[in-house]
């Protein structure tokens, strides 16, 4: 059986009182691929992306058959160097824009320091290229931005920081978690394009969690559906739109059209 760049296979994660949250999902990414998961909130979405990148709250437990990061087993790694591979080559938008920023320290040091430490550049060349990043994002005075504190920017600000933070380190892979959910439909729409324009011309590979099938169905070749911590379908975008197996899916796409 040939793995994908990135995969995690059989995954299941429990509570710590056993419940299952994730049943027996197995999800992957090959190159140049932009492949979607989609599914209710709840579903399993966000744990399933945690997982396959090592970081989920010590507080569940994980069990999968095989894991997959940048072509290489995570077998025999220790913690560190799963979290220098991650850190280095993958791009992760988390969901939770609010926590993942610290409260305390301006964007300018939070979005710069990553860089400097995984590519060894100065302080002022990450401060350019922050800057730089986040005007693609439709910041129009990433100055201010980079000098204020996190309480001091709207919430639409703090996911577009998280966007330019993750690609700051000109990620090998994208893994974004509903990144534009808080986001007005234009810079929905301008983020989305950066993310397609670095898919096609760049060839990064995107892994990209949406409850927004209109999202998924424009942007994705591919596509997961969750439902209750359960895998139930997956398959060319296309085919799985036009031809939905699982009621769910069906569902899924009646409420969407109903709403369109
Ligand atoms: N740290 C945690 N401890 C216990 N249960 C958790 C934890 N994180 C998530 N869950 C539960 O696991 C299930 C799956 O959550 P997950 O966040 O993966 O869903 P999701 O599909 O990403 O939904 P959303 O789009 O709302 O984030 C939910 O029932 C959630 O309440």
């Amino acid at each position: 059986m040939t793995s994908r760049l990135m995969e995690i296979k059989g995954l299941t994660i429990k509570d710590q009182s056993g419940t299952v949250l994730v049943d027996n999902v197995s999800v992957g990414l090959n190159d140049k691929e932009f492949v979607g998961i989609v599914g209710e909130s709840g579903s399993g979405k966000s744990l399933t992306t945690q997982a396959l990148l090592n970081v989920l709250p010590k507080s569940l437990q994980a069990e999968y058959e095989q894991l997959t990061l940048m072509d290489r087993s995570v077998e025999g790694m220790d913690a560190a160097q799963i979290r220098a591979l991650v850190g280095r080559e993958i791009g992760f938008v988390p969901q939770n824009t609010v926590s993942f920023l610290h409260p305390l320290i301006k964007i300018k040091h939070q979005i710069g320091d990553a860089y400097m430490h995984h590519m060894k550049k100065s302080r002022e060349a990450a401060y350019d290229k922050a800057c730089r990043l986040l005007s693609k994002v439709g910041i129009k005075d990433p100055d201010r931005v980079m000098n204020s504190y996190p309480f001091q920017i709207s919430g639409g600000m703090k996911q577009r920081v998280n966007i330019a933070l993750a690609l700051m380190t000109d990620p090998k892979v994208i893994i974004a978690d509903e990144p534009t959910t808080a986001l007005d439909t234009v810079i929905q729409r301008q983020v989305m394009d950066l993310f397609d324009t670095m898919n096609r011309q760049e060839g990064v590979p995107i892994l990209f969690i949406s409850h927004d099938l209109n999202i998924i169905r424009k942007y994705c070749s591919r596509v997961y559906v969750m439902y209750k911590g359960k895998l139930v379908e997956s398959g060319s975008t296309e085919l799985v739109f036009s031809r939905p197996e699982h009621p769910y899916t069906r569902q899924l796409l009646d409420s969407t059209m109903t709403i369109k």
